[in-house]
């Protein structure tokens, strides 16, 4: 099937460079060749609407906070996730805007700061599993968690920080995304997740930011059925979703149906903090009434929005 409207998740590897350096250079580097995948999309006929991580950006921004704290008032982690959605959303409209007008496409790009409430009292609050910044030997995250942080091992590449992530129940800023993109905008949205709000009157008058990275697949699927898209597609740097990972026996998933995808994970195949959240991402979506979310390369993502001959693709049945 053709979509007609898709939301996009874009990935770690979208934005940072391949040994996961995130200079200037490195981030600018890969979210043009992001940005020239985006535009194929759009150049096959499709509304896009772009969502993205952010976790190696926001880690920095809490160590630059940290660094200079003596000099300049640090600021919560909310408004860094804030930060993060600018900086990304203003070098993905330089690179997606020159890159729709090399195709000779009339649509241009629109960033827009968007919040994700969450429950106050989330239990996540309490269990900080969000891993943001860089990775570091254990040995030299064993000095930070003596300041009280929390860290986890991540396997091969080293320790990494970790901070509250709570669930996203809805995207605040959704009608805003939803008129730019009906007026023909690539809206680029909810950027790492969304920055974190309460509603503590619960009745949306008084929204106040709260300290936390929501998990941008998990908003991504929370966004696509608000914004009534068909598909949900997750861009990553694998090309399928794999049961028994990391094992000889391990196999690419194709098209899989929710009883099945969903029997996997119960199982505990995808690991939380990588693949468990998109795999999650992908059942909700199809789960609450869209009709297909596809976990692939970012490579691919011009042959998931127009078939189905790619990629982990979820349909209902
Ligand atoms: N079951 C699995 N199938 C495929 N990849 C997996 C699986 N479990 C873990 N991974 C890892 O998850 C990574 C993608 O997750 P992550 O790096 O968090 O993505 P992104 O930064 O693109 O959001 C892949 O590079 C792969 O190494
Ligand atoms: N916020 C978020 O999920 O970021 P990453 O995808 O970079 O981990």
């Amino acid at each position: 099937m053709t979509s007609r409207r898709v939301v996009i998740a874009l990935g770690g590897n979208a934005m940072t460079g391949p040994d996961g350096s995130a200079t200037p250079q490195a981030q600018r580097d890969a979210i043009r060749e992001a940005a020239g995948h985006v535009a194929e999309v759009v150049a096959a006929g499709v509304e896009v609407v772009l969502t993205h991580g952010n976790g190696p950006q926001v880690g920095n921004l809490l160590v630059k906070n940290e660094l200079a704290a003596a000099v300049v008032p640090p600021v919560p982690l909310d408004w860094n996730v804030a930060q993060t959605q600018a900086t990304i959303a203003f070098t993905l409209a330089d690179e997606l805007d020159a890159a729709l007008a090399a195709r000779g496409l009339p649509q241009r790009t629109a960033g827009l700061v968007t919040r994700t409430l969450v429950d106050a009292d989330d239990p996540h609050f309490r269990e900080p599993s969000k891993p943001v910044g860089r990775f570091l030997p254990r040995e030299e995250a064993e000095r930070f968690l003596a300041l009280g942080q929390v860290w986890e091992d991540r396997g091969p590449r080293g320790w990494r920080r970790v901070v509250a992530s709570p669930e996203p129940r809805a995207v605040v800023d959704s009608a805003a995304v939803h008129v730019l993109a009906a007026a023909g905008f690539v809206v680029v949205c909810a950027g790492g997740g969304g920055v974190p709000v309460t509603d503590d009157g619960g009745d949306g008058a008084a929204l106040r930011g709260v300290e936390a990275v929501i998990d941008k697949d998990l908003t991504a699927a929370v966004l696509a059925r608000d914004l009534d898209a068909d598909t949900l597609v997750i861009a990553t740097d694998v090309p399928n979703v794999m049961v028994d990972f990391g094992t000889p026996a391990q196999r690419p998933l194709g098209r899989v149906t929710v009883a099945e995808l969903r029997a996997h994970a119960t199982d505990g195949q995808f690991a939380r903090g990588s693949m468990g959240p998109k795999v999650e991402a992908a059942l909700r979506f199809v789960e609450g009434g869209g009709e297909r979310a596809v976990v692939t390369s970012l490579e691919n993502i011009t042959d998931a929005v127009t078939g189905d001959a790619v990629g982990t693709v979820l349909t209902a049945s």
